[in-house]
């Protein structure tokens, strides 16, 4: 059984674990954790019934896998210097946008093996994609349960990866505004906010599995839904009136704008 042990237990590093543990896929005992935060380390291992080793050193020492979950604007080098002194093997898995296994790499030394993880918030739910870029290092087999255990895996070229980041990963920020969006239109327009909330995930959840059932293009489902001047149609006039498409085309482009700004800060 691997070893996984966190340095930097924030909110990602919550998602990943109580996934993997929750949905059966690893065992509490897998995990350990650090964090300049003290308490936050208690509370979580109180949560989730996770060890506490003698020492962050000896977690470290123990470890077959050392997920790096700080920000990219935090003291990483010291984060590196510490593992690099404790444990010369273990396979780093770095969740930190925007940071390239180029400047991993060199901030290690050369000869570590890395996995670039951008994990997903849905991991409670099995779906959202992480998107992970490994150096020629890392065994690819006895990493993939872990990674499989808060989601799915993408492997993408590491150029792709901020551009995945900011789309993919913040993507989902998009999707609970819209979904906001739409309730609320349906509680302006009249309906009690309970009936509009399940009208609105209904409606989303449905579209989904009829453009993936269907294999049709969304356009070819908006001409069947709407009839010759017909209700679905003016509401469609107002959309194309508004700057609906390039805004959202847009928020991608300035996150993953700050992807790549966050890695030089
Ligand atoms: N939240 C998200 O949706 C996603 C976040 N990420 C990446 O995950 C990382 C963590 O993000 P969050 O969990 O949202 O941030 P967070 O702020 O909740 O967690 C960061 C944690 O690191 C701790 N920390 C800071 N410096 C430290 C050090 N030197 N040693 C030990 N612990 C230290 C902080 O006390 C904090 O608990 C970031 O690099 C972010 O880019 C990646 C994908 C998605
Ligand atoms: O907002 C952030 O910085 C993180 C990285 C990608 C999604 N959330």
């Amino acid at each position: 059984m691997s070893q996984i042990h966190f340095i930097g237990a924030g909110q990602m590093a919550e998602a990943m674990l109580r996934a993997a543990i929750s949905r059966g896929q690893m065992a509490p005992a897998c995990f350990t954790l650090s964090d300049i935060n003290a308490q936050r380390v208690t509370e979580l291992q109180a949560q989730y019934q996770l060890p506490s080793p003698m020492s962050d050193e000896q977690a470290i020492v123990d470890a077959d896998y050392i997920v790096i979950g700080v920000r990219p604007q935090d003291d990483i080098a010291s984060v590196v210097a510490k593992i690099s002194q404790l444990n010369q093997s273990a396979t780093v898995v770095s969740i930190i946008a925007g940071v390239t296994l180029a400047t991993l790499s060199q901030l290690f030394g050369g000869n570590r093996p890395i996995a670039r993880i951008i994990p997903n918030t849905l991991t409670d739910t099995g779906y959202g994609y992480s998107g992970a870029v490994l150096n020629e290092l890392v065994q690819k087999e006895p990493l993939q349960p872990f990674l499989e255990s808060f989601g799915k895996v993408m492997y993408i070229d590491e150029r792709m990866l901020d551009i995945f980041t900011g789309f993919g990963v913040a993507g989902v920020n998009y999707v609970y505004y819209f979904i906001e969006s739409l309730v609320d239109a349906g509680v302006l327009a009249g309906l009690p906010r309970p009936q509009a909330k399940d009208t609105v995930y209904e409606n989303l959840v449905g579209a989904v599995e009829m453009l993936k059932i269907s294999g049709k293009h969304p356009r070819q489902l908006l001409d069947i839904n709407n009839s010759p001047a017909g209700v679905g149609m003016h509401g469609l006039f107002e959309l194309n009136n508004s700057d609906f498409a390039a805004s959202l085309q847009r928020s991608v482009l300035a996150a993953v704008r700050r992807t790549t700004e966050l890695a030089n800060e």
